[in-house]
């Protein structure tokens, strides 16, 4: 097939695309079109990234792949199908995350441009980070549903993927996911955490047994249970989930006995919840309705229908073994990923988030309708994500033909607006946020907390999930003092020390860093008494995004789990589009490198 046809191109683009170095990132939906769009272009070097194998998931619109191509990596087969356009296109194929420390500042610097085709904020804004340290541009693409865009992201002449907070990630209240859910979607997170707990990568954020803080039921929680209840029950004694079952040998019965049973009276003795509420009955393993309901009597695809409490029960138990088993067969101190694509997994939350809602009066859903929300799926429309595709590369041009005003923003609507646009361009480049924590000359921040109760430990996580790091090192503007480091055990001993009792005050300075990212922060402590946990502040009209519950998420189309937030009083809210996303990995947070980034002239806080 002939990929470049002379005289389609004039004579400067074609000499510039001849020239070019171009990198992809993510290999999905739409890095397939866009590398399909590059080769038959005639772009000459093209490096793609992703981290991903094929799943059968992705053959409805990842054309590049197919059946015999399930489980192998999505790059290398990315680049083995496009080079059969084209194979005078010299391919690197790379079956990784971008965010390893392999892909440096250096790395970047040898492409013309980096092309993100990503479905995560995580990834998206460490790449972000990389193209402004490299100074290169970067076209960010996205899509959800039938919506898409394309926008430019250049040093010093745009806005960059972290100018304006995100929308906040959808979240729940912690009491009402443990205490009081009163829809689905409740009980199926509620399940995900279970997953976690029982095989995933524990998380306190992620408990599920009956919430005594819940302030609604202040006064008499649990008391009754507590006075009653043995620690035989297993519910009452605090001890991690994971260790209970452990010892149980993960035996579904006597689970299922805890979670849905003493967990649930535990629950109803918590009388205030339920004064105005209708109270949750609890289950019995060896008596539960819909006996001799056997799948066969039900009509339509089986995923598509509702378990009986009885086929749940059968469900849980089976997929609590066979996850068991999975756990067992790992290195010691591995964990699960939870995935909505892997039998076990989705056949535990659904079970689980069914029995549960039973429990609590809540529709029951079928295997399909919860796959689609613990996935937080948002169907993926293949023409979509070729027009964006396409449009990413046309900007790709633009770019090398030297008109970068011409690369605004463009919009793909999933309906023609009052002017009949259903490609809706920006009219000039969105200007940078002067006060941007990122992109700005001097990033700078405050971080508004009590530092008489924040710890180290929650700097450090207000650090990751505030100002999206991932490993920081910080260190006391002038004194050259160490508070945290990223190398593993190094400033760890001070992490319950509050910032107070390590010498930070009201107007403290630190220089935050991550060597990751090539990426550094003024952080000035503002101290706030009232301030419960912390909360970046930048400019006075950009509201920026707090710890847990208004982190911001990774799929700005609400992609991401939906997480607990630690107050009841929060109301849910829903996310406007951003920079559109497809389905998030939740691709874990790579390990820092060994090294030690701070001067030699540190030292290291110890206050042992
Ligand atoms: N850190 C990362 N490094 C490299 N590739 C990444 C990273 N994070 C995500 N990706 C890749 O970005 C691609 C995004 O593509 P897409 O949105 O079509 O998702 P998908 O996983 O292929 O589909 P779905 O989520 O619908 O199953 C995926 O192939 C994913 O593996
Ligand atoms: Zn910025």
């Amino acid at each position: 097939m002939v990929a470049r046809v002379a005289g389609v191109f004039d004579e400067k683009l074609t000499e510039a695309i001849a020239n070019s170095k171009i990198l992809v990132v993510g290999a999905g939906g739409i890095g397939c079109e866009i590398l399909k769009n590059l080769v038959l272009t005639g772009f000459p070097y093209i490096e793609i990234i992703d981290l991903d194998t094929i799943d059968v998931s992705n053959l409805n619109r990842q054309f590049l792949f197919h059946k015999e191509h399930v489980g192998k990596s999505k790059a290398q087969v990315a680049k083995d199908s496009a080079l059969s356009f084209n194979p005078s296109v010299n391919i690197i194929a790379h079956h990784d995350s971008v965010i390893s420390n392999d892909y440096g500042v250096n790395y970047f610097k040898q492409f013309n441009m980096v092309m993100n085709a990503l479905d995560n904020r995580v990834a998206r804004n460490h790449v972000n980070r990389m193209c402004l340290a490299a100074n290169i541009p970067l076209i960010e693409t996205g899509t959800a549903g039938y919506a898409g865009q394309v926008e430019l992201i250049q040093k010093g002449q745009t806005q960059c993927y972290e100018c304006q907070p995100k929308a906040p990630q959808k979240s729940f209240p912690g009491c009402t996911i443990r205490n009081t859910p009163s829809e689905p979607i409740h009980c199926i997170v509620w399940a995900k955490h279970l997953f976690n707990q029982l095989f995933g990568e524990e998380d306190p954020d992620q408990d599920v047994s009956p919430d005594t803080a819940d302030p609604e039921a202040a006064g008499d929680a649990g008391a009754s249970a507590l006075r009653t209840e043995g620690t035989e029950a297993g519910n009452v004694e605090r001890k991690s989930t994971r260790a209970w079952a452990s010892e149980t040998n993960y035996d579904p019965e006597k689970l299922f006995s805890k979670l849905f049973g003493d967990d649930i009276r535990y629950l109803l003795s918590m009388e205030n919840l339920w004064k105005k509420r209708r109270p949750p009955t609890p289950l019995t393993w060896n008596n539960l309705p819909g006996k001799g309901n056997p799948t066969a009597q039900h009509s339509g695809l089986p995923d598509q229908r509702v378990w009986s409490m009885h086929e749940c029960a059968q469900v849980f138990g089976d997929s609590c073994k066979a996850l068991q088993a999975d756990l067992k067969n790992r290195p010691e101190g591995d964990h699960l990923v939870w995935d909505k694509d892997e039998k076990s997994a989705m056949d535990f939350v659904t079970a689980c988030a069914n029995i549960r809602a039973h429990i609590f009066n809540i529709p029951l859903k079928s295997r399909f309708e919860i796959k689609s929300m613990a996935g937080n799926i948002i169907p993926a429309i293949a023409t979509a994500n070729a027009i964006v595709a396409g449009l990413a590369v046309l900007r790709a041009q633009n770019l090398l033909k030297g008109e970068t005003r011409a690369c605004t923003s463009v919009y793909l609507r999933p309906k023609v607006n009052h002017r009949g646009q259903l490609f809706v361009p920006e009219k000039t480049l969105t200007a940078p946020n002067p006060k941007c924590y990122v992109c700005a000359s001097k990033p700078e921040v405050a971080l508004a907390c009590n530092l008489k109760q924040l710890t180290l430990k929650d700097l450090n996580a207000a650090f990751k999930d505030g100002l999206n790091m991932q490993a920081p090192d910080a260190v006391v503007e002038g004194k050259g003092l160490v508070v945290l480091s990223s190398e593993p055990g190094e400033t760890d001993h001070n992490n319950e020390k509050t910032l107070e009792e390590i010498g930070l005050n009201d107007g403290s300075a630190l220089v935050v860093d991550d060597f990751l990212q090539n990426y550094e922060v003024r952080v000035i402590l503002q101290q706030k008494d009232e301030e419960k946990s912390w909360r970046l502040v930048t400019d006075p009209d950009i509201p920026m995004p707090g710890p847990k519950e208004e982190k911001p998420a990774n799929g700005s189309n609400g992609a991401d789990e939906p997480k607990p937030g630690p107050s009841c009083s929060k109301e849910d809210s829903d996310s406007d589009m951003e920079i559109i996303e497809e389905d998030d990995t939740g691709e874990p947070a790579p390990k820092p490198p060994k090294r030690r980034k701070v001067g030699m002239n540190n030292e290291i806080v110890d206050l042992c």
